[in-house]
């Protein structure tokens, strides 16, 4: 299933930078690691906003929810999930 995600970041301003720091190398090694995978099929930066758009690749909702609970960054982040499904006019649909 695919899934159209959108993740705003607010990591406190006052969170010690080495933690800080971590965390995000933690972040992007994980991004990269799920990339790699065909998991994270695709990740933008939202103009002007600390928050990206990205669809996932996975089995179901469960294992978006179990992914997404897993990213280092998740307790900085408001998530907001939308359930893709083939469009009929799409290219992909009408070889
Ligand atoms: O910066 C973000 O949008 C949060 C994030 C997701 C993957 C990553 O490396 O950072």
């Amino acid at each position: 299933m695919l899934f159209h995600v959108r993740m705003d970041v607010a990591v406190p301003p006052d969170l010690d930078p080495e933690v800080r720091a971590d965390l995000l190398a933690r972040e992007k090694a994980r991004a990269l690691e799920l990339q790699r995978a065909g998991t994270w099929v695709h990740l933008w930066r939202v103009v002007g906003h600390y928050s990206n758009v990205s669809v996932f690749e996975v089995p179901d909702g469960t294992a978006l929810h179990d992914l997404l609970w897993s990213l280092p960054l998740f307790p900085y982040m408001t998530i907001e999930v939308t359930a893709l499904t083939a469009h009929p006019s799409a290219l992909s649909e009408n070889p």
